[in-house]
């Protein structure tokens, strides 16, 4: 991985325009994730763990909105079953690029097809793992279901969708819980400027939702289980279970 900082709300804007997953961020990526989302860096070796004990023989894995492959490389190095792929699909160029040379100089054999399209229309089939790490709240609140129902028809029985989100909770709980994510990052170095840019940059396009929400769109969807395996302040891991 690069050490490159994020440097990228660091200096007053005139305006803020809308965050985009474009080459400046691209760039800085692993920086920018690893001091701004609390757990981060104990959710993707988890994923490798999650991944070698749900993977089946003979079928793929998926890792949606891959960014830079980080959960990718993990489900790779996790997965000991005959016969597995692993497909990672992102829309953004700058991140795609980046993510076929990481995987290209990593060691394992087991395949890894990377796809440039929007994770609502890549065809989810004979799948055992998907991984949607910190991607779904990207995707308009009127597509999520749709999507979620496309992957839980495409997962074998047994199959599992890790889940990765940004929560809100009921009025008490978030602000206690927001100003200990703006703690995490200030304790990462950033400044309340860079804090305050990117949370306006965020604005309508990072779309949060509870935990409840969640819950029930996913039983919705056609999951039969549920589990929260990881919180840490207001981001979460969930394991939902065919
Ligand atoms: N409709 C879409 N179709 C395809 N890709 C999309 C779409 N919308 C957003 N993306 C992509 O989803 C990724 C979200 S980052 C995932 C981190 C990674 N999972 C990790 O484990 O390191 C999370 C974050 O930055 O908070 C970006 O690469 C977008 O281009
Ligand atoms: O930085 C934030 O406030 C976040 O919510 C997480 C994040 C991390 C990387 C890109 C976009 C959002």
């Amino acid at each position: 991985m690069n050490n490159l900082l994020d440097r990228i709300y660091a200096e007053p804007h005139a305006e803020v325009s809308g965050f985009a997953f474009d080459d400046a961020v691209a760039r800085v990526f692993p920086d920018m994730i690893r001091r701004s989302v609390p757990g981060y860096t104990t959710i993707i070796p988890m994923i490798g763990i999650i991944a070698s004990q749900y993977a089946q023989p003979h079928t793929e894995l998926y890792d949606l909105g891959c960014s830079l492959g980080a959960s990718t490389l993990a489900m790779r190095h996790g997965v000991d079953q005959p016969g597995c792929r692993i497909v990672g699909v992102d829309n953004s160029d700058a991140m795609l690029e980046r993510c076929r040379k990481y995987i290209d100089a990593d060691s394992s054999s087991v395949p890894v097809d990377l796809l440039l399209d929007d994770i609502r229309s890549v065809p989810v089939a004979n799948a055992s793992v998907v991984t949607l790490n910190f991607t779904l709240q990207f995707i308009p609140l009127e597509d999520r279901l749709a999507l979620l129902s496309q992957i839980a028809d495409g997962l074998n029985p047994g199959g599992v969708l890790i889940l990765s989100e940004k929560l809100v909770f009921e009025d008490g709980e978030q602000s206690v819980l927001e100003e200990l994510h703006y703690d995490f990052k200030r304790a990462n170095g950033y400044s309340d400027l860079e804090i305050s840019q990117k949370r306006t940059a965020l604005e309508d396009y990072l779309v949060p939702e509870t935990l409840g929400q969640h819950r029930e769109r996913l039983l919705a969807a056609g999951f039969s289980r549920v589990v929260l395996w990881y919180q840490c302040f207001n981001f979460c891991s969930l394991l939902a279970i065919k």
